[in-house]
C-alpha cells in the first residue's frame, strides 16, 4: 500500500512529537526497570509506545499494531495479518540510559512479511532531531529538524538519500558499522577477513541509516535482535537501494514468519558487487559458488 502524502506527513509529525516526549524525559531524568528478559525499560519507552499507538489508532484504526511493549500476540492471530504496523517505541534503550543520544523511535509497515515503509526518528542527534524514512519503490529521505523543540513549520529540511557504491578498498576503506554492546565478538570475527575497512560502533537503528544515506557499507549483525528493532530501518535501507539479508539464506530478511519474533543473523548492505560477494562469503565462511 502506498501511503498518501497527507498521511505520510501526519505520521512523520506524530513520530517527531513522540520524540519530543522522549526528549523531555531524557533531560529531566528517569527510573530504570527491568523486563522479564532483563532488558531495561524506562518511562520514555512507555511514553513513546502510548504516543505511537494513539497516532496509529487515529491514522489507521483497522490496521493491527505490534509494538515491543505490547508484543504478546500469538502467531495464529498474526498469521492472518496481511498488513500491520511494527513499532519499536525506543530502540537503543541502553544508549538512552547511557545518555549518548544513540537511540531511535521506529515505525514500520509490514506487508506479507516484507517491511515496505519505515520511519526511523533520532531525536537527540548532534545536529538536532533527524528522521530517515522510506517507502520501498518510492525512495528514501533524510529530514532534519533544527533544534529539538523546533516544530515542523520551523527549520525543517529534507533530501533524498541513496546507498553508495562500495569503494575500492585499496583507495578508501569500507565502512562497517556494528552495535556498541551486543555481539562484539561475532562482529570482530566477521570483520577480520574483510578487505581494508574502518569500523564504527553505534547504538540502535542508526547503523542502518548510515548505510541508507551512503555513509557506511556494511552492518553485520550476528547477535540476536527482534523484528521491531529492524523492520523500519530495513524499509529505509531497501527504499534507498540497499538490502538487509538473512545471513544464512542471503535472501531479504522477513517478518512474522513464526511464533518467535527474533531475527536471524543478518547483513545490511548498500550496493553489492563481485568484491562484496567474495568478501561476504569469506566472512561467513561459505563457498560463493555453492549459493543458488
Ligand atoms: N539477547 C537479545 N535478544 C534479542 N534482542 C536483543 C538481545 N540483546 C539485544 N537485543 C536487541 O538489540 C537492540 C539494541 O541493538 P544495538 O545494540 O544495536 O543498539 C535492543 O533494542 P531495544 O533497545 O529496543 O530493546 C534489543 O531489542
Ligand atoms: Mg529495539
Amino acid at each position: 500500500m502506498r501511503l498518501d502524502q497527507e498521511t505520510l506527513e501526519r505520521l512523520l509529525a506524530g513520530v517527531a512529537e513522540a520524540g519530543r516526549e522522549v526528549m523531555a524525559i531524557y533531560h529531566r531524568g528517569f527510573a530504570v526497570e527491568h523486563k522479564a528478559d532483563d532488558s531495561p525499560l524506562t518511562e520514555a519507552d512507555m511514553a513513546a509506545h502510548h504516543a505511537l499507538l494513539a497516532l496509529l489508532q487515529r491514522e489507521a484504526p483497522d490496521t493491527p499494531v505490534l509494538s515491543e511493549e505490547s508484543a504478546e500476540i500469538p502467531f495464529v492471530t498474526r498469521q492472518s495479518w496481511v498488513r500491520y504496523w511494527l513499532v519499536d517505541p525506543l530502540d537503543g534503550t541502553r544508549e538512552f540510559i547511557a545518555g549518548n543520544g544513540e537511540f531511535t523511535l521506529n515505525l514500520a509497515m509490514v506487508e506479507e512479511g516484507v517491511p515496505v515503509f519505515g520511519i526511523v526518528h533520532a531525536p537527540a542527534m548532534p545536529e538536532g532531531a533527524v528522521t530517515w524514512w522510506g517507502q520501498v519503490g518510492q525512495g528514501a529521505f533524510r529530514r532534519e529538524i533544527a533544534g529539538e523543540v523546533a516544530s515542523a513549520q520551523r527549520g525543517s529540511s529534507e533530501r533524498p538519500i541513496r546507498v553508495r557504491a562500495l569503494p575500492d578498498p585499496d583507495r578508501e576503506p569500507w565502512q562497517v558499522v556494528g552495535s556498541r554492546r551486543n555481539g562484539r565478538e561475532a562482529f570482530e570475527a566477521f570483520c577480520q577477513v574483510l578487505p581494508a575497512h574502518a569500523t564504527l560502533n553505534i547504538g540502535s537503528s542508526l547503523k542502518f541509516c548510515l548505510i541508507a544515506e551512503g555513509k557506511a557499507d556494511l552492518y553485520p549483525r550476528l547477535a540476536p535482535t527482534h523484528e521491531w528493532d529492524t523492520a523500519a530501518a530495513q524499509a529505509v535501507v531497501t527504499a534507498a537501494g540497499g538490502q538487509v539479508l538473512d545471513a544464512e539464506s542471503l535472501e531479504p530478511m522477513r517478518c512474522n514468519q513464526s511464533e518467535s519474533l527474533l531475527n536471524p543473523g543478518f547483513i545490511a548492505c548498500g550496493q553489492r558487487d563481485a568484491r562484496w560477494e567474495t568478501a561476504l562469503a569469506k566472512a561467513l565462511q561459505v563457498d560463493p559458488d555453492s549459493r543458488g
